[in-house]
């Protein structure tokens, strides 16, 4: 008998309920949040199915979540590490200025970093813009 994408991913198939078809529903109606809450209060533990964990239906599929996972798992690491090498360069440029006298904020070079993201990644790139201005020099 051949496998099916159930038996080859733990999802339970012909459930409506979203969850259901990553393998949350069983025979006596346990939950898998509800099995996973006990299991961690009585201290064992309870490993999730590749479906569970991927959302897909298949193993092909559940392989190339995985994977591609852990090149964005990466990526974020490289992107949290140039956004704290930012702030620290931001802090010199701040720290000069105050020390000679000037302000912390300079508001037509923010705009000229808002600019550049926009023109980069369109309006939600403003937001992005905003919020690394804000890590980097806090609240104005
Ligand atoms: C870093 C500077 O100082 C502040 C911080 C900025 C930033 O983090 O990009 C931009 C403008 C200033 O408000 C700067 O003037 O270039």
């Amino acid at each position: 008998m051949t496998a099916t994408a159930t038996e080859k991913t733990g999802a339970t198939e012909h459930h409506d309920h979203p969850d259901a078809a990553q393998g949350s529903g069983t025979p006596d109606g346990t939950g898998t949040a509800e099995r996973a809450g006990a299991a961690e209060r009585a201290g064992t533990t309870e490993k999730k199915g590749a479906g569970e964990r991927t959302g897909a239906r298949t193993t092909e599929a559940a392989g190339v979540i995985s994977g591609a996972r852990e090149r964005i798992d990466a990526l974020d690491d490289r992107i949290i590490g140039l956004i704290q090498e930012r702030m620290a360069v931001s802090a010199v440029i701040q720290e000069a200025r105050i020390t000679s006298g000037g302000r912390r904020v300079n508001l037509s070079r923010e705009m000229e970093v808002l600019g550049r993201y926009r023109e980069a990644l369109g309006k939600p790139g403003t937001a992005l813009a905003m919020t690394l201005l804000e890590l980097c020099r806090g609240r104005i």
